[in-house]
């Protein structure tokens, strides 16, 4: 098994508050604490990419800065490679973790490879000047991210997305054996989420690094992530969240990661991995056919109110017939009516009609 990297224990994460005047002379102190989570207790290992996922406010960005030794720790240990991180100078730190952070760096007036460059301070002197090992690292950072092709515009002229990637190749030149990123998915669209999530899981799996990434792209942590941190929702009456850590499909199957994302109006789907806005059944009605027909005429049903169950025997039921260029959908009414429909849209048509009538 690949060996732990980095490791917490009984660590617990907030602020601390400053107290007004009146209140520090009662309580004798200037400052009290105000804990996010508490009692955390996780393992990092080589090779492995880790989601920490959670509600808004649940502590994801606070822990991630804990683990870096951006920001102390209300108590409990970080240990980095064996060693407690509050004992580590900055430039240790640096050569064995990477932080990506979510807010647009001041980049100035830096091209692509000049900010890559930068990954490489723990190992050079203060003036920064890059050795022919630094040159090669941040070339191959830069190949393995697939950002070449940009390298040598400005840092502002690029698109969210391709800056995004910049910032991962920034973290790789920094060449350290454990990489986090605070919502490195943030603000891209589709294609640049899964390219992100699968460069960072290349990263991991051919590489040997451990990443942790903060997301809110639950369907696509339930397919990239190795392991979960699951940060639940603080009480109402302030008790700091609790954590869990798991493989994906043990956190679905025995309902911990519905629990944590629980709110009224929707519902989590255990066979998509996905929640799914609760639409409150009006009538049932018979589904006969398979494939991706199939499934996007049951998701059109649903939204439209209906509870579909699998049956041919239904006399109120819809019937799908042939595939792609040849697909055709029948609708049997129950009382006698059959109706031929040629797709989706005036199958939902004919059965809005029969509701009307
Ligand atoms: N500087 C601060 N001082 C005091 N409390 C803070 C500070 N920064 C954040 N908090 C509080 O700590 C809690 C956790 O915040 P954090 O930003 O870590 O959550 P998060 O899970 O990353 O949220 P989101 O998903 O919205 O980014 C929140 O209640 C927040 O209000």
């Amino acid at each position: 098994m690949n060996s732990v990297l980095l490791q917490t224990r009984d660590l617990e994460i907030g602020y601390k508050i400053r107290r007004p005047a009146s209140a520090a002379a009662t309580h004798g102190h200037r400052y009290m604490a105000r804990v996010v989570a508490g009692h955390l207790s996780l393992s990092l290992r080589q090779g492995e990419l880790v989601c920490l996922l959670g509600p808004n406010g649940s502590g994801k960005s606070t822990l991630m800065r804990t683990l870096a030794g951006v920001q102390k720790a209300l108590g409990g240990q970080v240990r980095l490679e064996g060693r407690e991180i509050s004992r580590m100078s900055p430039r240790e730190v640096a050569r064995k973790l990477s932080l990506v952070l979510t807010d647009r760096v001041a980049t100035g007036n830096l091209n692509v490879y000049a900010l890559v460059a930068l990954g490489r301070y723990p190992y050079t002197g203060w003036m920064g000047r890059l050795s022919e090992k630094d040159e090669a690292v941040v070339r191959h950072a830069i190949e393995s991210t697939g950002i070449r092709r940009f390298a040598l515009r400005h840092i502002s002229d690029l698109s969210d997305g391709e800056r995004q990637k910049v910032m991962i190749a920034r973290a790789l030149a920094q060449d350290t054996p454990v990489i986090m990123l605070d919502e490195p998915t943030a603000h891209l669209d589709l294609p640049n989420r899964i390219e992100v999530m699968s460069l960072l899981k290349e990263l991991a799996r051919k590489q040997g690094k451990a990443v942790v990434m903060s997301t809110h792209e639950l369907d696509l942590a339930l397919q990239a992530a190795d392991r979960i941190w699951l940060m639940g929702a603080p009480g109402s009456d302030g008790t700091p969240a609790e954590m869990v850590s798991g493989m994906p499909e043990e956190l679905v199957l025995d309902g911990r990661l519905e629990g944590a994302f629980k709110r009224n109006g929707f519902e989590f789907d255990r066979h998509s991995g996905s929640f799914r806005i609760h639409h409150e059944p009006e009538e049932t009605i018979g589904l006969v056919g398979d494939g991706a027909e199939a499934y996007w005429t049951r998701r059109a049903l649903e939204r439209k109110g209906f509870r579909v169950v699998s049956g041919p025997d239904m006399p109120f039921r819809v019937e799908i017939r042939g595939r792609e260029d040849e697909r055709a959908w029948t609708y049997v009414d129950g009382k006698g009516g059959v109706q031929d429909c040629c797709d989706i849209c005036s199958l939902i048509d004919a059965l809005e009609q029969r509701r009307g009538a």
